[in-house]
């Protein structure tokens, strides 16, 4: 009797597990990171409703997810045109927008958040969220540097919160960091699990620590390679060089912050000296404060450590 209630309850939770697998995905912030997000969400088969401040921006989101999808479908089927623009097509159907975050999430089975690093205006974001959201919707947050149950808290759903810290770009870094707090339920955990994989990423877990598993081991090194540069050690192409062909990195660590956007960086930074100003390592870069200061946040406005073409 035992076995037969073992195999039948493995059938119902396997049942539930894909009755509640998650469809539908909701991300506000159509970013770098939300437009990677949405582009990965669609292309892997999930409808999905992309939210930022304006149609502008959209615009703009949508336009870079295409661009993205172009290459991605140069690599699928390599000289037909007519495959490339079906599967760009696809993609960009399962793609609709909107500027009214709350109408987004009204029916949906996921909130990914990828907006500005700032708590105040996450939390400000997910409490609004909350009241409109059905109960079965879980919530997430793509942050690099968040405590997740700071951004929880705002909320009456931790036990359907977590963290999701995909990796940019998106559509090429397979890794995802799920994130769960002591409130995240089993269930709750399991099915963002099974997204990342849905998604066609390696997950792995971590509880709700300072920059989860990558950040807390890349932010060291690259603000070590900022205060190197600050002290006249090396040069910023030099260092690059050397951690590329030294260390086998894709990119040095001030191309990496160009790439990623100083705002960003310097977002991560001014949350972790507030909050840590014991350490040291996590102390301000004035180098850094500068440039961001001066406009220069990289890639996206076309000069941070380097100068880029506008493209
Ligand atoms: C030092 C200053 C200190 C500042 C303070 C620091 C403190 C804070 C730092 C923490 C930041 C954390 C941020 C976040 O939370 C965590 C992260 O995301 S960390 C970033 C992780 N990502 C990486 O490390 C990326 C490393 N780079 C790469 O992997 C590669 O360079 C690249 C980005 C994949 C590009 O590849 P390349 O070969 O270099 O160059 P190409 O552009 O030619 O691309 C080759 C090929 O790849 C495909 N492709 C590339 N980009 C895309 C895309 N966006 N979409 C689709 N396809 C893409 C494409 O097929 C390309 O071929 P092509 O189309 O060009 O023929
Ligand atoms: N840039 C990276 O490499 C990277 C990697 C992983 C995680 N993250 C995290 O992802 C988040 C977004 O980073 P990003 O680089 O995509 O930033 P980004 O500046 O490129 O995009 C943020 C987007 O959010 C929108 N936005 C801001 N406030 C909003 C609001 N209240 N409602 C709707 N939209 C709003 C902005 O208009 C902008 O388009 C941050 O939490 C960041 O720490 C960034």
């Amino acid at each position: 009797m035992a076995h037969v209630c073992k195999v039948f309850s493995r059938r119902l939770s396997t049942s539930t597990a894909v009755r509640s697998a998650i469809k539908h995905v909701t991300v506000i912030g159509g970013g770098l990171m939300g437009s990677g997000i949405a582009q990965v969400a669609a292309a892997t088969g999930h409808d999905v409703i992309m939210v930022d401040q304006t149609d502008d921006i959209l615009a703009k989101s949508k336009a870079a997810i295409q661009k993205s999808l172009g290459r991605v479908a140069k690599k699928k089927y390599a000289d037909d045109g007519e495959a490339q623009a079906s599967f760009v097509g696809e993609v960009m159907s399962r793609i609709s927008t909107n500027t009214d975050a709350v109408a987004a999430c009204g029916k949906t089975d996921l909130v990914v958040e990828a907006i500005v690093e700032n708590l105040d205006v996450k939390r400000r974001l997910f409490t609004a969220l909350d009241a409109a959201a059905e109960e079965h919707t879980i919530f997430a947050s793509n942050t690099s540097s968040l405590p997740i149950k700071d951004i929880a808290s705002a909320t009456k759903r931790q036990d359907r919160f977590g963290g999701l810290h995909f990796f940019n770009p998106v559509p090429m870094m397979k890794l995802v960091e799920v994130v769960k707090i002591p409130e995240t339920s089993n269930e709750t955990f399991e099915r963002l699990v099974n997204l990342g994989k849905a998604m066609e990423k390696t997950t792995v877990e971590c509880k709700d620590t300072p920059g989860f598993i990558v950040n807390r081991l890349l932010v060291p090194y690259m603000m070590e390679a900022v205060r190197m540069l600050e002290r006249g050690d090396a040069s910023a192409r030099d260092i690059d060089t050397a951690m590329k062909l030294g260390a086998g990195y894709p990119m040095g660590p001030f191309e990496l912050a160009d790439y990623v956007g100083l705002d960003t960086t310097k977002f991560i930074m001014d949350g972790w000296s507030q909050k840590y100003p014991d350490i040291e390592i996590f102390r301000k870069s004035d180098l850094l404060n500068k440039l961001v200061a001066e406009g220069k946040f990289g890639r996206k406005t076309g000069e941070g450590f380097y100068k880029y073409d506008k493209k």
